[in-house]
């Protein structure tokens, strides 16, 4: 187990990434648990989201990222779920060049209640990837490929029908792709117990 442990870190070496410390009150971004791809981030100042409002919220911390990686700013699952909140621009994009300080725009998606951030909460993760530089080259026809230019459904689709009654609209498959789910498991029911956000 060690032995494997040690083998993965010699394959997945940790990338160094300098941090301004803005707010020394405030964590380092970390990841919750060994394996985690986002590396958690901390309000820097208490913001009260009205509902179907955002605002972009300070992190406390300026980064200096590596030529050729970049920041991903995605949102945490939990707050999404149990709030309604998540990152409206998701994912951010943090430049390799950026030096400013890392903001969160979060926004609150609950009609009906205001959403009350405060200062040291966890609002977002930071997701480091490497990034390829594209250079664009300008052709009469492109290379061929299997889909060619069907998209927006062209593999089956689907199709929102009035349900009868409630006035809801479902997602249907159309044609014969649609994959069979027991009943509880479709619609707009809340989440089963075991989910752990
Ligand atoms: O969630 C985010 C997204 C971006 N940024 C910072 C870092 C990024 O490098 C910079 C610019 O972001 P982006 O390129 O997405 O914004 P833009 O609207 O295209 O602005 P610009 O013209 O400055 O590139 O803002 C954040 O702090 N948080």
């Amino acid at each position: 187990m060690g032995a494997a442990r040690s083998d993965r870190r010699e394959e997945f070496p940790p990338v160094n990434i300098q941090v301004r410390l803005l707010d020394p009150g405030l964590p380092l971004p970390a990841y919750a648990h060994p394996g985690d791809a986002g590396a958690d981030l901390y309000a820097a100042e208490s913001v009260e989201l009205a509902p179907g409002t955002w605002k972009c919220v300070p992190t406390g911390i300026a980064i200096a990222l590596p030529e050729g990686y970049v920041g991903l700013v995605h949102p945490r699952s939990g707050l999404a779920a149990r709030l309604g909140v998540t990152v409206l621009n998701a994912p951010g994009t943090v430049d390799a060049g950026y030096r400013g300080e890392i903001l969160v725009n979060l926004i609150n998606h609950d009609r009906e209640r205001t959403v009350a951030i405060s200062r040291g909460d966890r609002i977002a993760q930071l997701v480091v990837q490497r990034v390829e530089r594209a250079v664009f080259e300008v052709v009469e026809e492109l290379d061929g490929s299997a889909r060619g230019t069907g998209g927006h459904g062209s593999t089956g689709g689907h199709v929102a029908l009035p349900e009868a009654g409630n006035g809801h609209v479902a997602l249907r498959e159309a044609g014969n792709g649609r994959v069979a789910l027991p009943e509880q498991g479709v619609g707009a029911g809340p989440l089963p117990a075991q989910q752990n956000f």
